[in-house]
């Protein structure tokens, strides 16, 4: 079972902001890291057909004859039917997406509710969840009745820290079976469960690989410096790219993305993903790194 992208272009007016797509996925997580506006929702609302004039092809897995669910969609801005209770909108949109009996509706509805925790909030209303608990139904809205691809515009928005690491910890169990795309820009959601990563930036993946792959390829343009105190780094800092400010002993320690030395006494060390992420936008998007 594969996902294929091959060329896939689209502009709005004179802004082009794919230009040339070309990936083909099999199952497993993938993530799409990019700055702000760089095209991420652009790209899944194509997959996944709300967005049709676009050019290039899309090739979708084919699951017509078993009747399989083929794409499970949570939106950057999901808010559902705010007078529906959980229970009620689940079992409206899996009557959509399948001739499923109800009762086998249910038992996926069961499921995808104990899996996101949101068993005890079954009957209360869309509209009176936090929103944390909207995003948290949107997650099991997306993964109702396993689709095949799932494409998560940053899902983990709205998470307290207890739930993203479950929400890591089921899409990693997820992944074997289903293609899973998300999106972020919050780089910590990636770590240690993407099959491959994809960077976006002007219209096309600048790097693409494992973590392994891409932390590889940013070796030689992270450093380590220390400075005597907060102005010493202050002072010296102007003109640089900073992925880190810590406190070491009585000194400060700073963390900087360049490819050559930035001072003489700088030491070279092993990049992150964080680092990967500041090689490519560190010009444009120091502060957004979290
Ligand atoms: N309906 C639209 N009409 C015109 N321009 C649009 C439309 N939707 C998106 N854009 C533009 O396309 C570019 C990509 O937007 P998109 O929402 O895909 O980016 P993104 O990577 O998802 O950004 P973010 O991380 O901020 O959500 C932006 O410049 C945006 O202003």
């Amino acid at each position: 079972m594969s996902l294929q992208l091959i060329n896939v272009r689209k502009s709005y007016g004179k802004n082009q902001v794919l230009n040339g797509i070309d990936i083909k996925l099999t199952n497993g997580i993938y993530g799409f890291l990019g700055a702000n506006g760089v095209g991420k929702t652009t790209l899944f609302k194509i997959i996944s057909g709300f967005i049709t004039d676009y050019q290039g092809k899309i090739i979708l897995p084919d699951v017509n004859e078993k009747k399989e669910v083929v794409l499970g969609f949570l939106p950057q801005s999901f808010t559902g039917y705010p007078d529906m209770t959980i229970q009620q909108f689940l079992l409206y949109l899996g009557s959509i997406k399948s001739n499923m009996s109800k009762d086998k509706l249910n038992k996926d509805i069961d499921e995808k509710l104990d899996l996101f925790n949101l068993e005890e909030l079954r009957h209360k209303k869309l509209k009176e969840l936090s929103g944390g608990q909207i995003r948290r139904v949107g997650l099991a809205q997306a993964f109702q009745l396993n689709p095949k691809i799932i494409m998560l515009d940053e899902p983990t928005t709205g998470l307290d820290p207890t739930e993203r690491i479950k929400f890591k910890n089921y899409i990693t169990g997820a992944g074997h079976d289903q293609i899973i795309l998300l999106s972020t820009h919050i780089v910590s959601d990636l770590e240690s469960i993407s099959k491959e990563i994809f960077i976006l930036k002007d219209g096309h993946f600048v790097m693409s690989g494992t973590e392994k792959d891409l932390i590889g390829e940013c070796s030689g343009q992270v450093w380590e410096a220390e400075f005597k105190n907060e102005l010493d780094l202050h002072n010296q800092m102007t003109d640089q790219t900073v992925s880190m400010i810590y406190d070491s002993e009585e000194k400060k320690k700073a963390r900087i993305i360049s490819s050559v030395p930035p001072f003489p006494e700088a030491i070279q060390v092993t990049p992150t993903l964080n680092d990967v992420y500041l090689v490519n936008f560190k010009k444009e998007e120091r502060s957004s790194v979290r």
